[in-house]
């Protein structure tokens, strides 16, 4: 196989429930063995994108073609998917979980392998409820992956993780990818993205709105640095300042953030203006700031929007 056949191929791909247009007519090509990250606010459309390619959910309109194939008569072998739980886990032990779901393939991934790639050795005894998040999270990924698949597909894998638990879990997912295997991981956390994705697609409200590799899109979007500043040093006074920023200037978790080619330049216009410099920071962009950069609203914002929207 060429190894640079895109491994799935979406057409217009659409989902529509009872009228309401969740996914609006995607295209992507996604490339093998890579890690390929689909990043959101919560309701941008991704988990329905992810069960349209799992075989899940079947798309209003549209076009998924495994390795070419519209069909996608390999992917059920060659796939792995990470469910947020399993039901029966919380009656077995870790080991007998592995060997239930071992018993559905003809050909699984060698115990000891798979043990040793999700870090599962301490724990083999365990019963499955008695399990921390992280180590929860991990037994899932070995379930993902005791068939050895080409593809594996996680679906916010380190949502109420703890910031180690996080960690050691993107480091699994950078071994897997070392591995060859090309991972499809959806996620609200730019952090997280920024870490382990070569190539995203930026989802809102159902569209793409951003496709690159994280680096890639900050160069193309950013020529700057950003200058942050608590926003409360912006009072009313500073009107002549403001109209001075212009669409530098952008607030947003109360920070006040100003996109700087001159840092230099921008301090003194600070100064002049008798703004306080108290807790100012100069930092590279990053993909929140992409997205505020693309959308007006920053990650949060959207986020509290769509559970408005949900709720009422
Ligand atoms: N079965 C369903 N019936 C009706 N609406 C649905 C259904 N599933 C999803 N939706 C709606 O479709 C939109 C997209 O939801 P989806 O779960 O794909 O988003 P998401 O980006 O995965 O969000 P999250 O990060 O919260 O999982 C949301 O507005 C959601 O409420």
């Amino acid at each position: 196989m060429n190894a640079r056949a895109p491994i799935l191929t979406l057409r217009n791909l659409s989902k529509s429930y009872d009228g309401f247009e969740a996914v609006k007519g995607i295209s992507l090509e996604i490339p093998t063995g890579i890690c390929f990250g689909l990043l959101g606010p919560n309701g941008a459309g991704k988990t329905t994108t992810i069960e349209m390619i799992e075989g899940v959910s079947t798309p209003t309109a549209g076009d998924i073609l495994y390795k070419g194939d519209p069909q996608r008569r390999q992917l059920a072998d060659q796939a792995g998917i990470q469910f947020q739980s399993t039901a029966l886990m919380d009656y077995l032990k870790v080991n007998e979980v592995l060997d239930l779901f071992a018993s559905f393939y003809p050909a699984p991934m060698p115990r000891q392998q798979l043990v040793d790639l999700c870090q599962l050795q301490d724990i083999l005894d365990r019963s499955a409820s008695k399990l921390s998040g992280g180590q929860r999270q991990r037994l899932l990924l070995a379930v993902a992956l005791v068939n050895d698949p080409e593809l594996v597909f996680l679906d916010e894998p380190t949502t109420g993780l703890d910031p180690h638990s996080r960690r050691q879990f993107w480091h699994l997912v950078e071994t897997i990818r070392a591995r060859g295997k090309t991972v499809l991981l959806t996620t609200h956390y730019m952090e997280e993205a920024e870490r382990l994705c070569d190539d995203l697609a930026i989802m809102n409200q159902g569209k793409i709105i951003a496709r690159g590799s994280p680096q890639a899109l900050l160069d193309e979007h950013f020529e700057h640095v950003l200058v942050c500043l608590p926003q409360t040093h912006f009072t009313d006074n500073c009107e002549a300042l403001r109209r001075e920023l212009a669409d530098t200037l952008s607030f947003s978790g109360g920070q006040a953030m100003i996109t700087s080619s001159s840092v230099d330049r921008t301090l003194q216009q600070l100064i002049e203006s008798n703004i306080s410099l108290d807790g100012l920071q100069v930092r590279n962009p990053t993909l929140d700031d992409l997205f505020l950069k693309l959308t007006g609203l920053s990650l949060e914002a959207q986020e509290s929007l769509a559970s408005e929207g949900s709720t009422g």
